[in-house]
């Protein structure tokens, strides 16, 4: 049996919306994200399953899983041949969370499937196939949760991009409070309240400080970087749809954050921090004011690794 684990991603990264994303791992050392486990089937069928914490919310029949719709578009387009499998995702991110949920299993179930048919997809195959599933989900095509989540890091990606990602480098620093609040918001719902049009003014300071925050990674300015990590793109339309928002923009500075903004297309909160003391300080006020009784809150580094075949025992730990 091969398990493959796919991190919780946070899309847009405030500064660099549907272009730019980051994998998570929790400092605790817990597994954030989608596991699929997948092995040989003795009925000689595929066979699919769906289970963990959230595997509630995707109850309905099978063909509305995106991960076992991976698996019918794998077996009729990719590999014909591949032995029957039994295919299992355990869901253990929420669904319309703004940690990348949709991009979890979808990138978990392809890269399972690529392993188990041994078809050796590139780089470039594989996120072409995942972007196709991400786009008919959310509405859009972007790259910014997927890339980071197979490929792990910060991701600068889209369609104009070389293999349609490239890593920025991070400094080590960086502490990624991410808090999910416990109620959902659905990614295709909260792109329609975006304008659908920008004006000139607007195009170019995306362009200035996205350009910018490139280059200052890459030459390791890491402080200037994040001095220019603001969402004037999405943000401003989507803060009254999610409920504490704008108490915490408020808030969270005072208690150290320097970035706070909305994770992917929320209701996950991302709050940046490079000390430890004030990340466990921002952590405990989103406990306290941001979630409700199914909201969490974790204190993260970027995940380097990306998407992982698990070792025996890894799958364990769930955060
Ligand atoms: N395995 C899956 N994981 C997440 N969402 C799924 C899955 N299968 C089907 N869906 C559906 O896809 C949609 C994903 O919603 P979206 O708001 O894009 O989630 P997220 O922002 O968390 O990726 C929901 O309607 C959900 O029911
Ligand atoms: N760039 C997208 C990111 C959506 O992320 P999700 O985790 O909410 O699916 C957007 O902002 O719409």
């Amino acid at each position: 049996m091969i398990e493959v684990y796919a991190p919780a991603s946070s899309g847009n990264f405030a500064v660099g919306f549907d272009l730019l994303g980051a994998a998570l791992a929790p400092v605790s050392g817990a597994l954030l994200g989608d596991i699929v486990a997948i092995e040989s089937s003795n009925s000689g069928q595929d066979e699919f399953i769906c289970s963990g914490k959230y595997a509630e919310k995707l109850a309905g029949p099978k063909e509305d899983n995106l991960a076992y719709q991976c698996l019918v578009h794998f077996r009729e387009h990719v590999s014909s041949d591949m032995p029957a499998c039994k295919l299992e995702l355990k869901k253990n991110l929420p669904v319309g969370s703004g940690l990348g949920s949709s991009a979890c299993s979808v990138v978990a179930a392809f890269a399972a499937l690529d392993k188990f048919a041994n078809t050796n997809l590139s780089q470039k195959q594989l996120l072409a196939l995942m972007a196709d599933f991400e786009e008919k989900v959310s509405g859009g095509r972007h790259y910014d949760n997927i890339a980071p989540c197979y490929l792990g890091g910060l991701q600068l990606c889209g369609d104009l991009v070389p293999n349609n990602s490239l890593a920025l480098p991070t400094d080590e620093n960086w502490q990624l409070v991410v808090a999910y609040p416990g109620f959902a918001l659905n990614t295709a719902k909260a792109r329609a309240v975006l304008p659908k049009e920008v004006s000139m003014h607007t195009s170019i300071n995306y362009g200035q400080r996205l350009s910018a925050f490139t280059a200052l990674c890459f030459s390791g300015q890491f402080d200037s970087a994040i001095a220019l990590m603001k969402d004037e793109l999405a943000e401003p339309y989507r803060q009254s749809l999610i409920a504490g928002f704008s108490d915490a923009k408020v808030a969270l500075p005072e208690l150290g954050a320097e970035v706070v903004a909305i994770s992917g297309a929320g209701p996950t909160l991302l709050a940046l921090t490079k000390s430890e003391t004030q990340a466990q300080a921002i952590d405990a006020w989103l406990k306290e004011n941001y979630l409700n009784e199914n909201g969490f809150s974790h204190i993260c580094k970027i995940d380097n690794r990306g998407t992982r075949v698990l070792e025996k025992g890894e799958s364990d730990v769930i955060a």
